[in-house]
């Protein structure tokens, strides 16, 4: 950094920069972090200069950034379709001229570089087009989960200052909520712009002081000169954690990492040109795994849905042919359980990524029988979505069936976008051995990882600690280099010293012909700490008790990791399908002790 500094012609740059940040209403400790990262990304590297006859110039170096996607789509790609949603129908070139329109828009409604715009709205063209029309607009785009409540709600505007909120005209009652609780405490109001059903079927209007989508986008203007990035370091995103384990976090993704992200997943999905994605990943989770940008980047088109249902799945494949799509394991699991399933095999096969939680080796089976191609995804809403998967090699076609799954379930390799992801012990920062035994916390370094938490150096420091990003996911290296998550750091289960992968016991339980889902935590004991308790909902028509759940678990897996506790119960998930693993433990713990209850049994 120090010759930055020594160069007089930086000077201005510099203290222009250091003057947005003084007038920031960031923390101290969030100025210096912040500040030191944008003057570093201003330090031109020396050494290519060494050779004569260089020079970076506008010509050869452009910030990347996704909005280049679309730009190029609108030409490649014009006519051909990019956006369904029931009969509504849009070409690349028109998507173009709609996002340069709304961005236009945007900056009408006084939107600067570096604002935040919220959306609260299901899988509609809408969501699709404010992903290239905020960042065409400088500013950041923060799609908040749909299943959160108005107070939840509430406190991720407050803290991400957003300055607009797209609403889904379903979800008015939700926004409304929110608005009022940020009014109670002083807050400045988001302005509120309603996006109605494309059928003309109007909502009640939300208040005199709030605009409706398409209205807004029909002001706008079509020769709107984009506000591109002035780094590429610049944020295009924030995204809050599934709150899975503790408070949504906000994660800041940046226009370079969204562009490498990109085209990695693109790669690591398989998809060539014209593809037909149906969107089945909520597109605020992770901007729909980067493929919000990457159906841009291949011309593709997209298949919007509002809800998520195996008839609505097999009925958009066979309409619109759909050729890729995705989903967590509880989706996979739902479209193979389905009544539907037991009649429908596809008419062609269909590539899908799932990722988001561990997905029972069975499921994979169950998906090929019905004709789709499975591909294996682990990641963090850190790491964009996707940063590994499980590349599949040819040789292994030939195995035995349950060989396959069982090599499918492993979270595999990095993919093309990261520099380096390991398994290392969090304390000494050592490389585990490739064993495929011992465990360590999985550790991700490259371009398309977070900038960081937004307001919360702390937490940044903390996950960057020693260098490498900290997933908090417990896994171990086999000897080919894939890695297999076991737990998350947080969900593991000690008994009697002994460490339990809730994982592991998940997969054992997988396999009873009984079991539709099920998750195991640690119910508190007086003389094992802990012991394992099962969560578990039965495939319907299905009557076993908690005995031979338990059972079973004993014949397949070591004593200790055995639940000793079954409960028969739905199981609480997030809006991204996993499982809300605190409130199963808060469960257990209202339970007690074993070990006291059963002594209490006997007396
Ligand atoms: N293929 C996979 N196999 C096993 N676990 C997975 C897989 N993909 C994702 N996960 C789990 O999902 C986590 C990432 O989830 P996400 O970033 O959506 O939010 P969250 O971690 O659930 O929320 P919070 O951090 O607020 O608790 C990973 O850390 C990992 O535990």
């Amino acid at each position: 950094m120090s010759h930055f500094f020594k160069n007089p012609k930086h000077l201005p740059r510099l203290t222009s920069i250091f003057n947005r940040f003084i007038s920031s209403n960031l923390t101290q400790s969030s100025r210096v972090v912040l500040f030191s990262s944008f003057a570093s990304d201003l330090i031109e590297p020396e050494s290519w200069k060494s050779m004569e006859g260089l020079v970076r110039c506008k010509a050869n170096y452009v910030p990347l950034s996704p909005i280049s996607f679309l730009e190029r789509s609108a030409t490649v790609y014009r006519d051909r379709t990019s956006v369904v949603y029931g009969s509504l129908k849009f070409t690349w070139a028109e998507t173009h001229q709609r996002c340069l329109k709304l961005a236009s828009a945007l900056c009408q409604l006084g939107i600067s570089r570096g604002d935040v715009v919220a959306t609260l709205a299901p899988n509609v063209p809408a969501m699709y087009e404010l992903h290239f029309a905020v960042p065409m607009a400088g500013a950041v785009l923060c799609a908040l989960n749909i299943r959160h409540d108005s107070n939840m709600v509430s406190i991720l505007l407050k803290h991400s200052e957003a300055k607009i909120i797209f609403v889904d005209y379903q979800l008015l009652d939700i926004a409304r909520g929110a608005l009022d609780l940020l009014a109670k405490t002083g807050t400045k109001t988001p302005m509120v712009v309603l996006i109605s059903e494309s059928d003309g079927s109007s909502p009640t209007g939300f208040s005199s002081s709030s605009y409706e989508y398409d209205s807004l986008l029909a002001n706008g203007r079509t020769g709107f000169e984009i506000r591109r990035p002035e780094s590429e370091w610049d944020p295009i995103s924030v995204n809050y954690t599934s709150g899975t384990t503790s408070r949504p976090k906000g994660v800041v993704y940046s226009h370079r990492g969204a562009y490498l992200n990109t085209l990695a997943t693109v790669f690591l999905h398989c998809i060539g040109t014209m593809p037909v994605y149906l969107w089945t990943v909520p597109m605020f989770h992770c901007n729909g795994w980067c493929l919000t940008w990457g159906m841009a980047a291949q011309g593709g088109t997209n298949i919007c849905l509002r809800k998520v249902s195996p008839k609505d799945i097999f009925d958009c494949i066979d309409l619109h042919k759909v050729t890729h799509m995705g989903g967590a394991p509880t989706v996979l699991s739902m479209i193979v359980n389905s009544a539907v399933s037991e009649q429908k095999l596809l008419p062609h096969k269909v590539e899908i990524m799932t990722g988001g939680s561990p997905p029972p080796p069975q499921i994979f089976l169950k998906m090929e029988e019905l004709g789709f191609g499975v591909s294996h995804l682990y990641g963090l809403t850190e790491t964009y979505g996707p940063g590994t998967y499980c590349l599949w090699k040819p040789e292994w076609d030939s195995l035995p069936l349950d060989e396959r799954s069982k090599l499918k379930s492993r979270q595999g390799v990095r993919h093309l976008g990261l520099e380096d992801v390991d398994i290392r012990d969090p304390v000494t920062m050592e490389s585990v051995p490739a064993d495929g035994k011992t465990i360590g916390e999985i550790m991700f370094r490259g371009n398309t990882v977070m900038s960081g938490y937004l307001k919360d150096s702390k937490a940044t420091e903390d996950a960057f600690r020693g260098g490498w990003f900290r997933s908090g996911d417990l896994a171990v290296k086999h000897s080919d280099g894939y890695i297999e998550v076991k737990d998350r750091a947080k969900d593991i289960v000690i008994t009697g010293g002994e460490n339990v992968c809730t994982v592991e016991v998940e997969r054992v339980l997988y396999s009873h012909p009984a079991v539709l889902e099920v998750a195991v935590v640690g119910r508190p004991d007086d003389i094992w700490g802990q012991t394992p308790c099962a969560f578990v909902k039965l495939k319907e028509g299905f009557d076993v008790d908690a005995q031979d759940i338990i059972q079973f678990c004993r014949n397949n897996l070591p004593h200790y990791m055995a639940p000793k506790t079954v409960i028969f119960e739905d199981l609480p998930r997030t809006s991204t399908g996993k499982v809300q693993k605190f409130i199963l433990r808060e469960k257990a713990k209202a339970l007690g002790s074993l070990f006291r209850s059963e002594v209490q049994n006997n007396l």
